[in-house]
């Protein structure tokens, strides 16, 4: 299933589109129902007698709202499913009769006005379902919509107090009984209402949600922050929407999932040697960034290429020799540590070996290092230079190749440029002239904001509108870094990865995630496939290191031990 972003207007046609194919409106509601009651089972799994609160809105949100809490109990005759309305339904609305007949409780604001009983309700639940608003909302909230949210946050905190007073103390706080089972949760239909579906901006009311449950497709609020803290996990049902309905088909922002990326990666050949699966050079570290080297390279050989290079200034290599054993070593002629003039000449007579590079992480902006840079970039691909043998540490000999004298094509493979790669090209005018065709950039906000001259806010306020705007205009591969990375292309495709994890928001991670592209690459994947491979393997390898240390401890050699991990979950033996 691939999973596509819309906007509010997207999502409104493809909905008018599959009601016109058959599948109609009430439909809809129900599936959407049905997929949330499946969530809220399973959060209430582990209790005898769960009580549920759902929080019912005027329209249509509320509806789905109203048969999710029918759903649960009729899946769970011990639930205490009870409903709180902000107004009265719709005089034709179907199910407020089947839950009289069934004998729920429902209160409705207009009739609680201190929201005293909202209060209790709340503080006596162990899930609270948000159906007030979806994709209808117009900020800002009315009034009593804010009042009845403000009473679920009481309700949330008298919960809370309650909890802490039974608390009992204990030397390990994990061990202290009062903890299990005491968290209320909150799933939200949709997304947490006071969310504006297209900007993420949300009404400072909003709660924030364990999880959210959306439909046909994700919206691009739930991926920008801040609205996207208050989604939690979330979860996109398709509601069984055909692909021929074309409203949804011809969306070309989507949402990475494991089963596509299971799909990208190349297949391994048993009957292999090292020289079946690539070779990546890595152009990094400089004196003053020495790890940023040893941590790309250690991850490139973790998704699975043959052999990893680095070319660095001498000293570096000297110094991460024994870090990164696999490596092998091209010495750039070096000043104090930083590569000097000349070094382009070397790296030419290395290249043609290597079937992807990766040039930028802890390399330095020295004046020499950006001459190197464009340099490379501007290189005269045709040209021949003379083969010279015996740089390195190794005197390597391409593994079962039988051209082994490909330095002569010296033309540049695929290409990665990542941090201060990045910041170099920002200080030339019109660098995006110089880029090879498919260059991958990965930049992280600060850099995009470099790259592209606007501040940091401005970037992070309209991620998806500028990275696809600045990937045409430069024709390149941008993968912009953070909470729900964005990788685009000229053509137009837009990917998000679903990881919002601050376990990598951590020194190094970068070049970990460089390090993997250049490794995927050289497998020969195709560069926008190694790019969103290469970025969600990362960030999944994020979730177990953080499963297994607890986000705050995790660093970024922890994410290479983990990318073992997350190969393995995506591709079972
Ligand atoms: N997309 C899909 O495929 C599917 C969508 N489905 C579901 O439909 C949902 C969208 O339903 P929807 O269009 O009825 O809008 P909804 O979010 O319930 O809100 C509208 C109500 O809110 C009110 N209201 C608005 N702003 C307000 C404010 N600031 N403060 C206070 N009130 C405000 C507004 O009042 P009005 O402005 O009309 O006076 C109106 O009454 C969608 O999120 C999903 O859950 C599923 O059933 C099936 C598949
Ligand atoms: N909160 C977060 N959620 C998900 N991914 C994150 C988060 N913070 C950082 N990351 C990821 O961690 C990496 C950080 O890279 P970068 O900022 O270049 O760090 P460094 O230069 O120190 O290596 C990127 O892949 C980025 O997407
Ligand atoms: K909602």
């Amino acid at each position: 299933m691939v999973i596509k972003i819309t906007n509010t207007e997207e999502m409104r046609a493809i909905e008018a589109a599959a009601d016109e194919a058959g599948i109609s409106y009430q439909t809809m509601m129900e599936r959407a129902g049905q997929a949330a009651a499946e969530r809220a089972l399973q959060l209430i799994e582990h209790l005898s007698d769960p009580r549920v609160t759902v929080l019912i809105g005027p329209g249509n949100n509320g509806g789905d709202g109203l048969v999710t809490g029918l759903l649960i109990k009729q899946a769970n005759e011990a639930a205490d499913v009870r409903f709180y309305l902000l107004t009265e339904r719709p005089e034709d609305d179907p199910y407020i009769p089947v839950i009289h007949e069934v004998g729920l409780f429902t209160a409705l604001a207009s009739d609680d006005g201190d929201k005293r009983v909202l209060r209790n309700m709340v503080a006596s639940s162990d899930l609270v379902i948000d159906a007030l608003f979806g994709i209808g909302i117009r900020l800002p909230l009315r009034d009593e919509a804010a009042k009845v949210l403000r009473a679920v946050r009481r309700g949330l905190l008298d919960r809370e107090k309650e909890h802490k007073e039974a608390e009992t103390w204990s030397i390990n706080p994990a061990q202290a009984p009062s903890e299990a089972g005491s968290g209320v949760k909150i799933l939200a239909i949709d997304g947490p209402s006071g969310l504006d579906f297209d900007t993420g901006q949300i009404d400072t009311t909003a709660l924030t949600a364990d999880e959210t449950v959306t439909f046909i497709a994700a919206k691009y609020g739930q991926l920008l922050f801040p609205g996207a803290q208050s989604v939690g996990q979330l979860t996109v049902a398709n509601l069984g929407i055909p692909d021929k309905v074309k409203e949804l088909k011809s969306i070309e922002a989507t949402l990475l999932d494991a089963a596509t990326v299971a799909d990208l990666l190349p297949a391994r050949n048993q009957d292999s040697n090292k020289g079946t699966f690539g070779k990546a050079m890595i152009v990094a570290g400089s004196v003053n960034y020495v790890g940023a080297a040893n941590l790309a390279a250690r991850s490139a050989y973790r998704s699975g290429v043959g052999l990893v290079s680095v070319a660095s200034a001498r000293p570096v290599a000297g110094m991460l020799a024994a870090a990164t054993p696999e490596a092998t070593w091209v010495l750039l002629p070096h000043d104090m540590g930083v590569v000097s003039d000349g070094a382009t000449d070397m790296f030419f007579e290395e290249i043609g070996k290597y079937s992807a590079l990766l040039i930028g992480p802890g390399m330095g902006q020295e004046d020499t290092t950006q001459r190197f840079l464009f340099q490379v970039l501007d290189h005269n691909r045709k040209q021949a230079v003379p083969k010279r043998r015996g740089l390195g540490f190794a005197n390597l000999p391409p593994a079962n190749d039988t051209e082994d004298d490909k330095a002569e094509a010296s033309e540049l493979p695929p290409l990665v440029i990542d941090a201060d790669g990045l910041n170099m090209l920002s200080k030339e005018d019109e660098w995006w002239k110089h880029l090879p065709e498919n260059t991958i950039l990965t930049p992280h906000p600060g850099e995009m904001a470099r790259l592209t001259g606007l501040s940091i806010e401005e970037v992070q306020k309209d991620r998806f509108g500028i990275v696809s705007e600045k990937a045409k205009e430069w024709n390149t591969i941008i993968l912009l870094k953070g909470a729900h990375t964005l990788i685009a292309e000229p053509k137009g495709r837009v990917t998000a990865l679903p990881f919002k994890n601050d376990a990598l928001a951590t020194a190094g991670t970068g070049d970990v995630l460089a390090g993997l592209i250049v490794g995927l690459l050289a497998q020969g994947m195709a560069p926008y496939d190694a790019a969103c491979a290469g970025a969600y393997l990362h960030a999944f390898a994020g979730e177990f290191a953080a499963q297994a240390l607890g986000p705050r401890s995790v660093i970024a050699s922890d994410v290479i031990d983990a990318l073992s991990s997350a190969f393995k979950a995506l591709t079972p033996a």
